[in-house]
């Protein structure tokens, strides 16, 4: 069932075009992440589906009901945005009571309301302390629980984990999906992490320069990016560039360094990838029909389990494979050999 539709909204901020024709569409109690670079526009959607931005042109509807001119108070939608602070001179409780007491709930309702919210995010023992008695994680959960804390529809979330450390972030991607796993509440998340984005989210839409680039699940997005900039945005990736030539079952890509069949590929320019995992790295040249590269270390990333090899190719460009690294790793400067096989070539389009 579709909670939530954006539909070919465009945005101008004077001359600046920070949206062009995007349109989403979220299931109820899905968790969607905007994922791209910084200024790709993410913020822009989630401030318009708040309703602190109007939209030049498009819609956005709320289980089919046209909320474009809707402003923010009549939404229901919780927020969790950067600079929406907590108020600094309010306990927590006062905190996480405060959007109760502006819809003038009873002191009893608002009083189960608040500590049931304060279980939620494990915080129930600082009720009474100021914000600035908090550390920042801490803090970003007081900001959560009182967005969640009149059952909002939606929960619109901008960065809520930017200014934390990595473990904290890591501990609280945690609790945000235990906590969307038990509510059910829809979720909309912007991000430019993108580990955050593939731990957390049902599906992801990779924004850039004002556009949706590709709505998907993470394993889509990885496995089948839709273009260069997806792939190389989502994970690491090698990408060669080159020519198919023929067409149908007899299409065959040729880049400087291989050629391999591709089936049903477009005749003509051609982009293909190969993910580091999918490369094998071996001293001598395998003869099992693998595509293989002769190739020097550059260097190499060790981390417990494997190794992250940069390699360089023979027309100098680089290669990164992962490769098990129990007994060691090979040292920078050695020859060795990566390879792969074709049907783990993606094509892009
Ligand atoms: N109030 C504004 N006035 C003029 N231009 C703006 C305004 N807000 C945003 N923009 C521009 O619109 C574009 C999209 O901005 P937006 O904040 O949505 O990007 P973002 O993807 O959220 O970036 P970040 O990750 O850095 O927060 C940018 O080019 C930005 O400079």
């Amino acid at each position: 069932m579709t909670s939530l539709e954006i539909k070919n909204i465009n945005k101008h901020y004077g001359a600046v075009q920070a949206l062009h024709d995007v349109s989403l569409s979220i299931n109820k109690g899905e968790f969607v992440t905007l994922l791209g670079p910084s200024g790709s526009g993410k913020t822009t959607v989630l401030k318009i589906l708040a309703g602190f931005e109007p939209v030049t042109s498009g819609q956005v509807l709320m289980e089919g009901r046209d909320v474009t001119a809707l402003p923010p108070e009549k939404r229901n939608f919780g927020l969790v945005f950067q600079g929406y602070a907590l108020f600094p001179h309010m306990s927590v409780y006062d905190n996480i009571a405060y959007p109760l007491r502006v819809r003038r709930q009873s002191k009893a309702m608002i009083d189960e309301r608040v500590l049931a919210a304060l279980d939620l995010v494990q915080l129930r023992k600082f009720a009474n302390r100021r914000p600035q008695e908090l550390s920042g994680g801490q803090q970003q959960r007081v900001a959560l629980a009182r967005a969640l804390v009149f059952k909002p529809d939606v929960l619109l979330l901008d960065e809520p984990m930017s200014a934390l450390d990595k473990q904290l972030r890591h501990d609280l991607q945690e609790e945000l999906r235990e906590i969307h796993r038990s509510l059910g509440t829809t979720f909309i998340n912007v991000t430019h992490d993108q580990e955050e984005a593939m731990h957390m989210s049902d599906r992801i839409a990779i924004m850039d320069h004002g556009q949706i680039k590709q709505y998907d699940t993470a394993h889509q997005l990885y496995r089948r990016p839709a273009s260069r900039f997806v792939a190389e945005f989502v994970g690491k990736s090698n990408v060669f560039q080159g020519e198919v030539r023929g067409s149908g079952s007899s299409a065959r890509f040729y880049s400087a360094s291989f050629e391999m069949p591709l089936a049903d590929a477009q005749t003509g320019a051609s982009t293909v990838m190969i993910r580091p995992e999918d490369a094998e790295i071996t001293t001598t040249a395998p003869n099992d029909g693998r595509i293989t590269l002769p190739v020097q270390v550059i260097s190499s990333t060790y981390s417990g389990d494997r190794a992250l090899y940069t390699l360089l190719q023979s027309d100098g460009a680089d290669f990164i494979a992962y490769a098990p690294a129990r007994s060691g790793v090979f040292p920078d400067g050695t020859d060795i050999f990566v390879s792969f096989a074709s049907q783990d070539v993606i094509a892009l389009a």
